[in-house]
């Protein structure tokens, strides 16, 4: 697994040929291993503009490249061993069994039928023992909680070795334990990330830059304490926001309340 950069050029996006645009023109780029939290009120475009990085979403216009190669030219088995997801929706073999579901993270180096090799047994492994699977390696999926799938979920996506992994709200269904554990992974690996993250808090100290975007368009790109400001927070999402300072550890924090009418 190696991180590579990310670089996203004009993209926008909506559904079919001749619908509105749901996703107007974003640009920004983000270097090699560093986290990027998209935040942004419900129906800003997060999910959309996740689809077309991990290339669920054909853009209307615009390039989307990790490292050298732009995405949406390569072949979907290519893309695959470069980009790697984690969605809010989540598989439906309930049947499949836990270390079965991480074991489909191999598919895009496997060719035809051939079965998987010492290398794949190897990184399924790891995998199931880094994300604390491993007693329930043979459970069957279904059988799991919300937090376990989630964590399932990750495991299989990292067991494709991508350079840049994207995650549609990580932290769903995650008690605090496992949301810390999560964002403490994130940080570990030696991989780019794009993630959504509706807890504004937890996107300032688990992100290196935030892309707040609201009604389909990029409104900011930077760091989260110059983005999640008092007064941007507050008009974006039609709060009154309060931005304090932590002690000991110097963290901002933001407190929300409704705004006076
Ligand atoms: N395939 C589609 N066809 C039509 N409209 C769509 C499609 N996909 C998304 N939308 C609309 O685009 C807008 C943005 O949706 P999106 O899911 O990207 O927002 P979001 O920021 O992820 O929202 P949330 O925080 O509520 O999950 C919404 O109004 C949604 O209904």
């Amino acid at each position: 697994m190696t991180a590579a950069s990310l670089t996203v050029t004009d993209v926008s996006w909506g559904p079919g040929r001749a619908a509105p645009l749901i996703l107007q023109p974003i640009s920004f780029h983000l270097d090699a291993g560093r986290v990027l939290g998209v935040v942004g009120p419900n129906g800003a475009g997060k999910s959309s503009l996740l689809r077309v990085i991990y290339r669920f979403n054909q853009p209307r216009s615009g390039k989307v490249e990790v490292g050298d190669s732009e995405i949406w030219a390569l072949p979907p088995k290519a893309a695959a061993q470069r980009v790697a997801a984690v969605l809010q929706e989540q598989p439906t073999d309930f049947a499949l069994t836990v270390a079965e579901i991480v074991a489909l993270g191999r598919a895009p180096y496997r060719s035809g039928f051939a079965t998987p090799g010492a290398r794949d047994a190897a990184i399924i492994e790891g995998m199931l023992d880094r994300l604390d699977l491993y007693s329930m390696a043979d459970r069957a999926f279904g059988t799991l909680s919300g937090g376990e799938r989630q964590r399932v979920m990750v495991a299989r996506a990292l067991a494709q070795e991508p350079s840049l992994l994207v995650l549609d709200e990580p932290t769903n269904h995650l008690d605090i334990r496992h949301q810390l554990d999560v964002l403490d992974l994130i940080r570990d690996l030696d991989v780019t990330i794009v993630t959504s993250l509706h807890d504004l808090n937890i996107a300032a100290g688990a992100c290196d830059e935030i892309l707040l975007m609201s009604e389909g368009r990029q409104l900011a790109f930077g760091t989260p304490h110059d983005v999640l400001s008092e007064d941007t927070v507050s008009r974006v999402f039609n709060v009154a926001a309060r931005r304090e300072t932590l002690t000991p550890s110097g963290q901002d924090h933001l407190t929300f309340h409704l705004p006076v009418s």
